[in-house]
């Protein structure tokens, strides 16, 4: 197959490689064309943010990744667990709303995907305490989601996301709505279990400053169709602290970037 493909690891010589599009794009239904050509490789265990203007078609891009959608023409490849291809295996996908069941409780909410799996009931508990013990959330299990504050909402949808042990983390705005203290807290957290997981984290945000502070590549889109603007790496002590934040090769790259982007704006309203 040529186009609209989806493959595995195994006839796509993705040893190192996480994720790979070639050549795609991608036109809804109602004809707007959001995406391409796009061109992306992302290799195993590494953290990308894409940055762009909105409607640039970042959001696009994690659903085709995660099968969720698929490319108009060209062809997405993500290399999974043993190389099985099974749509949305693999792949954990964190949204900017935490969208948790108001109805239950918070180890329920992080078991759910494992119950859709028909994972047994107890080894299913155990990994959500599991989970939610590696955000920071191990004595609020038997909490209700109105009892949590935003920042703890979005931890046990991060939690919810990674208690099938997906090799790929999809974010897709995940503090957009977040306080900053609380942002920088989350920011952190999720680097250190990047580090400790090895996980693929593909991260979309509108933030300069946090693509920078996370990412060892940012990757600056165009505007509408998104293509590939410019594909900076972030070189820096590991692992990132506050030193690095306000350090002056912060600075520099946040400069880099934000000139990088303003391309994707001109000719648009900034309102
Ligand atoms: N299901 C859909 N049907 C039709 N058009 C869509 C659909 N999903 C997205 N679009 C359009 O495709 C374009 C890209 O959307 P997308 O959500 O990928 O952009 P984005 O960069 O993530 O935007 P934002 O930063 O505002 O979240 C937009 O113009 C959007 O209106």
């Amino acid at each position: 197959m040529s186009s609209g493909k989806t493959s595995s690891a195994a006839d796509a010589g993705l040893t190192h490689l996480a994720v790979s599009l070639r050549g795609v794009t991608k036109t809804y239904d109602n004809g707007v064309m959001a995406l391409g050509p796009f061109d992306l490789t992302v290799r195993k265990g590494e953290f990308i943010s894409l940055l762009g203007p909105s409607g640039c078609g970042k959001s696009t891009v994690l659903r085709l990744i995660a099968e969720l959608s698929a490319p108009s023409s060209g062809i997405v490849r993500v290399a999974h667990h043993e190389g099985v291809v099974q749509p949305g295996h693999g792949i954990g996908f964190v949204f900017q709303e935490p969208t948790l069941m108001p109805w239950t409780s918070v180890r329920e909410n992080v078991r759910l995907p494992l119950k859709l799996a028909g994972v047994p009931k107890a080894e299913a508990r155990g990994r959500a305490d599991a989970a939610l013990a590696s955000v920071g959330l191990a004595d609020f299990a038997d909490a209700f989601p109105r009892e949590l504050s935003g920042g703890m909402k979005m931890r046990v949808s991060l939690a919810r996301a990674l208690v099938t042990d997906p090799d790929i983390l999809l974010m897709d705005e995940p503090f957009a709505a977040l306080d900053e203290i609380t942002r920088f807290r989350l920011n952190n957290d999720l680097l250190a279990l990047w580090r400790s997981l090895g996980k693929t984290v593909i991260f979309v945000t509108h933030s300069v400053f946090e693509s920078v502070y996370l990412s060892q590549r940012v990757v600056v889109m165009t505007a509408r169709p998104g293509r590939i603007q410019a594909d900076i790496r972030i070189e820096t002590v590991e692992p990132r602290s506050e030193t690095f934040r306000t350090s002056a090769a912060y600075s520099d790259y946040c400069r880099k970037v934000s000139a990088a982007l303003a391309p994707s704006y001109s000719g648009q309203s900034t309102l």
